[in-house]
């Protein structure tokens, strides 16, 4: 069964004559790594809002673990470009968002289950921190800690990488690559950085045209786990021109 499956999705928004998601199918196996490329304003993250529910569909169907999504809660794990950590609440005030939501624990048990969460993350200590007292990069493992919260096999990562300098990004990727491999989520990524989806993925999902009819699935022929040495191997490097080739054809269009 499927992680997630699109069956002929299409979305409009309402201010616009087209449809940006046009009768659109794909399937992602459980536990894998897609990172989803596609040039800027294409409607990657179109994709994730109607996965989570933001955005319902004009047509067809989602179905995570071969249910329709209609009416479900907590089916997906959602982690904006942004970190959107509350500045006004402690660090673990925001991780235990989720626990709050979902409701059933006492507050001491809330905060059992965070600062574990927070640990999991190279964060320990860090729960009566402020938001504004992490680095870039802590903040975002505060805030991926916060979406396995939601205890969601499904994890939806938009872009959350782009803001950080280059040597904390590249930790970054080590880091997630660890977390989806001892965790067995599936995950979907969408990134703008060739390399990066070259990297983490163990396919890329392309976005060739707009409106998005289709997503082309193309294999990484590095195995897991991998460090970045395997970036160098010429097939590697054959995948990420071959990309950027893609990529490149959507601009000049
Ligand atoms: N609320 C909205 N109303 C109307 N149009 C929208 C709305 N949100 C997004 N769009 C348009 O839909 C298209 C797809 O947007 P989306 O955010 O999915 O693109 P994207 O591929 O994720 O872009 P980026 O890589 O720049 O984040 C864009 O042209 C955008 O301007």
């Amino acid at each position: 069964m499927s992680a997630l499956e699109f069956q002929s999705v299409s979305y409009q928004y309402p201010s616009e004559d087209f449809d940006i998601i046009d009768r659109l199918s794909f399937q992602v196996e459980p536990g894998s790594f897609h990172c989803i490329v596609g040039v800027s304003g294409c409607g990657k993250s179109t994709i994730f809002r109607m996965t989570n529910g933001l955005l319902a569909p004009k047509g067809g169907e989602i179905l995570v673990d071969g249910q329709p999504i209609g009416g479900r809660k907590r089916y997906c794990g959602y982690m904006p470009q942004k970190d959107l950590l509350f500045p006004w609440r402690t660090v673990g005030e925001n991780v235990a968002l989720p626990l709050e939501v979902a409701g059933g624990l006492s507050k001491g048990e809330r905060r059992k289950k965070v600062e574990a969460a927070l640990a999991d993350v190279g964060l320990e200590g860090c729960f009566d921190k402020m938001p504004h007292e992490l680095s870039g990069g802590m903040r975002q493992r505060a805030a991926f800690a916060r979406t396995m919260l939601t205890g969601s096999d499904l994890l939806l990562l938009d872009e959350p990488f782009s803001a950080l300098d280059f040597l904390t990004r590249i930790s970054m990727q080590e880091w997630l690559l660890d977390q989806w491999q001892r965790h067995k989520k599936t995950i979907l990524f969408i990134t703008h950085d060739v390399e990066e989806a070259v990297f983490l993925s163990s396919s890329v999902l392309v976005v060739e045209a707009t409106p998005i009819h289709a997503l082309t699935e193309i294999q990484v022929p590095a195995g897991f786990p991998r460090d970045r040495a395997c970036l160098a191997e010429p097939s590697m490097v054959e995948l990420k021109e071959r990309l950027i080739t893609l990529l490149r054809k959507q601009v000049t269009a």
